[in-house]
């Protein structure tokens, strides 16, 4: 997936501009840069929430809103997305994570497994076990939703966004306000998505979480890419001089 000279305003201003990056599969790519930048910006429009003012979003080479409203919508399918908000149901957690199983099942399995749950022999789908147990939670799955903590309910909208096995994984600041045991189990499960091919993007104020889990950063400031290119290469010898600060420490946000 990849952006193309993306540029995206509201009615007071611009927020982004003229932003190109990609991501490949089987590689993490970190988008770093401080609170209000237009991170979320960005991905709201690579999750194909809404066209870009100017510039273009394409999968596989497509422009994505050149496409029919069928094509695009099989291409949103194949992302999978975890955002800031609390964005769980009211449900057990394993209805969340089949959710969106459910919802790109065909017909006929859905039917059968109607059938299957009046008669009482559906238990839970091996793809939602091992979407839990990615995130390390494969005890909870029966748990409500909403007894959950913050961290463990994260955790379970990222296991739903992968349940799916999407080509692309899209994380909008998925640890922020959580504690180290919840980041590092958030931090694996980008990497397990990872060694299975997906291209999976980060969104994070976090440059060491970037330094730790991306192989290629692209840095934003004020809605625009100041730096980019592989991991190594932005923090060891950054080219352009606020990345450099950034990274010293000098400057902070
Ligand atoms: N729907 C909207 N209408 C008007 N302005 C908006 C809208 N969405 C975002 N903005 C503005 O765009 C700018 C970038 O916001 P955005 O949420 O993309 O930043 P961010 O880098 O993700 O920050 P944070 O991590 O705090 O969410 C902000 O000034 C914000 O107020």
């Amino acid at each position: 997936m990849a952006a193309r000279n993306l540029s995206h305003g509201f009615e007071d201003g611009a927020v982004l501009e003229d932003i190109s990056l990609a991501v490949e599969p089987g590689e993490v790519l970190a988008v770093v840069g401080p609170s209000g930048t237009g991170k979320t910006t960005l991905f709201r429009l690579l999750a194909l929430f809404e066209p870009p003012t100017d510039g273009t979003v394409e999968v596989d080479g497509d422009d994505v809103w050149e496409l029919s409203e069928a094509r695009r919508l099989a291409v949103r399918r194949r992302v999978g997305m975890a955002f800031q908000s609390r964005s769980l149901f009211s449900a057990t957690v394993e209805a969340n994570v089949s959710y969106g199983l459910r919802v790109r099942r065909s017909w006929g399995t859905r039917v059968r497994d109607a059938v299957g749950r009046a008669l009482g022999q559906n238990g839970p789908s091996e793809t939602v076990i091992e979407a839990l147990q990615t995130v390390g939670l494969g005890d909870k799955i029966d748990r409500d939703a909403a007894s959950l903590s913050a961290g463990e309910a994260q955790r379970v909208a990222i296991a739903r966004a992968l349940a799916p096995d999407p080509d692309v994984l899209l994380l909008d600041e998925p640890t922020s306000n959580l504690d180290p045991r919840n980041t590092a189990a958030i931090e694996s499960a980008m990497r397990a998505a990872r060694a299975r091919g997906i291209a999976v993007a980060l969104a994070t104020h976090d440059m060491q979480q970037a330094r730790r889990v991306s192989d290629r950063t692209a840095v934003l400031l004020d809605g625009a890419c100041i730096e980019s290119g592989p991991t190594d290469r932005v923090f060891d010898s950054p080219t352009d001089d606020r990345v450099r600060r950034f990274v010293d420490g000098k400057l902070v946000y």
